[in-house]
């Protein structure tokens, strides 16, 4: 199959490279010049494992990248996987996808066979009628040829091309039987070496489902922050309950590492979208507001326990881990962004430190200072957080003895209590 790929940023990309690797023709679409250019050297605009490989083998062959229309309407089906951003209120701007859409039914106007327009964005179920609907027929000039169809993703950012590549689901949202058919077709080759259950529903069910499943992982992370915090208060360890707790089918062993909270380009922005969907209903979300509230209360509660030991006034505090979970760069919705803020607000001095997510921090905060080794920032260091479980934060040891006052708060698990520093786990 021929398929075009409109948006080439996190999820278009992989998702080009990873159509290429079943065996489509690929053009991938992206008003960026650097990003096409990028791509069209065989080199990937996101930091990625396996995603470089891919590019370099399928690049010219049946991947290419243009920032030109052209190819859609020779296309057999076009994914768009645009940016669905919050507005300040919490919904979601549809502005780049409406525009994306409308340019892609302008492509088609005159194809005289039917094309399948799938979203891959995450987007509320309403907007398919209200927005993307009439957006694509506006540009198609009422070309009845042009079907919309909506395919969400569940890759995790740090194992994107081995999420799509296995999936525990699929989702195929359509409105015909030629539509549902098509999507089989994309999928077919995957579907070939790795069993994946399809869940075959109309657009809207499937917008929702991306919704549910994102709200309901957030959920559950706060809810075991809850349960962690009360843990604490009890002076009882979090991590213990939960793994008794997870041995039970219907709770499952994921998702149960308590801790600062979630962050990252996707939960806060979902919940918040589908919250501030629900309220445009009338209907009040009681239990994902709360979900929220809790998540940001997380990093507060690590200060709360640090100023248990140290005074924060002038105190020189190191943050252990700045992006948003391990092997990223990616610093969007990261903890580290709250917690630095509230020690800056209590007057303290900040050494950071992480692996890889240092520059983009620097962007945000220049102000801080950035060390190049976890060793460099404990030094003379009145207290530590730990606020990203990087691996190498776990072989941290004697390298403590450099600290001032050797006060760790984890907010991950991922240090190990010893002798000879004041160790406080978040919720244990
Ligand atoms: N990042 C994730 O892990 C993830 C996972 C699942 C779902 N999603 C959802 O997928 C969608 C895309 O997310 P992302 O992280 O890939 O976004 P992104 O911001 O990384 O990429 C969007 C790309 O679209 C391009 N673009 C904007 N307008 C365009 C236009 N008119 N024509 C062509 N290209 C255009 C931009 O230049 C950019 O490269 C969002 O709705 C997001 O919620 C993201
Ligand atoms: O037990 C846990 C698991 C995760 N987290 C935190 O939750 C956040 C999100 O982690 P993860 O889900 O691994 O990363 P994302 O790349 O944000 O992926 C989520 O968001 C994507 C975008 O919608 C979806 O496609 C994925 O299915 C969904 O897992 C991170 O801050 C983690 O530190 C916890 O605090 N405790």
């Amino acid at each position: 199959m021929h398929i075009t790929v409109i948006g080439s940023g996190y999820v278009g990309t992989t998702i080009a490279a990873c159509f290429a690797d079943l065996g489509h023709d690929v053009t991938a679409i992206d008003i960026d010049e650097e990003i096409v250019d990028t791509l069209n050297d065989g080199q990937s605009p996101i930091s990625e494992s396996g995603l470089e490989n891919l590019l370099e083998t399928h690049t010219g062959n049946r991947l290419e990248a243009t920032t030109s229309y052209d190819a859609v309407p020779e296309s057999d089906v076009t994914f768009l996987a645009i940016g669905t951003p919050s507005n300040d209120d919490g919904s979601i701007d549809l502005g780049a996808l409406e525009a994306a859409v409308e340019a892609t039914g302008e492509a088609v106007v005159d194809k005289d066979e039917r094309h399948l327009v799938v979203i891959k964005s995450t987007v509320t179920p309403p907007s398919i009628e209200t927005v993307l609907k009439p957006a694509v027929h506006r540009g198609a000039d009422g070309n009845e040829n042009i079907e919309i169809g909506m395919n969400p993703e569940f890759l995790r950012e740090g194992s994107a091309v081995a999420d799509f590549l296995h999936p525990d689901k699929l989702v195929f949202g359509a409105s015909s039987e030629w539509g549902m058919d098509r999507l089989h077709a994309v999928f077919e080759p995957l579907l070939e070496d790795h069993d994946a259950h399809i869940v075959e529903t109309d657009p809207q069910t499937a917008a929702m489902i991306k919704y549910a499943n994102n709200a309901f992982l957030a959920s559950k992370i706060s809810l075991v922050n809850d349960l962690g915090n009360i843990c604490k208060e009890f002076d009882l360890d979090a991590y213990e309950v939960m793994e008794a707790i997870g041995l039970d089918d219907r709770i499952s062993e994921q998702f149960l590492r308590s801790g600062v909270g979630w962050g990252g380009s996707c939960f806060p922005k979902d919940v918040n979208a589908i919250i501030a969907a629900a309220r445009e209903e009338d209907y009040d979300p009681a239990v994902l507001e709360a979900t929220v509230e809790v998540n940001d209360r997380q990093p507060e509660r690590m200060l709360e326990l640090l100023a248990d030991y140290v005074e924060l006034e002038g105190a020189r505090i190191a943050v252990l881990g700045l992006s948003f979970k391990p092997n990223t760069d990616d610093i969007r919705n990261s903890r580290a962004i709250p917690v630095i803020e509230s020690l800056r607000s209590h007057g303290a001095d900040v050494v950071a430190y992480d692996p890889v997510a240092a520059d983009e921090m620097a962007e945000k905060f220049p102000n801080v200072d950035y060390a190049k080794t976890a060793v460099d920032a404990l030094q003379d260091a009145d207290g530590t957080l730990v606020v990203t479980d990087w691996d190498e934060f776990s072989d941290l040891d004697s390298e403590f003895d450099e600290m001032a006052t050797p006060v760790v708060i984890d907010g991950r698990r991922c240090v190990e209590r010893r002798d000879g520093i004041v160790y406080q786990g978040l919720t244990w």
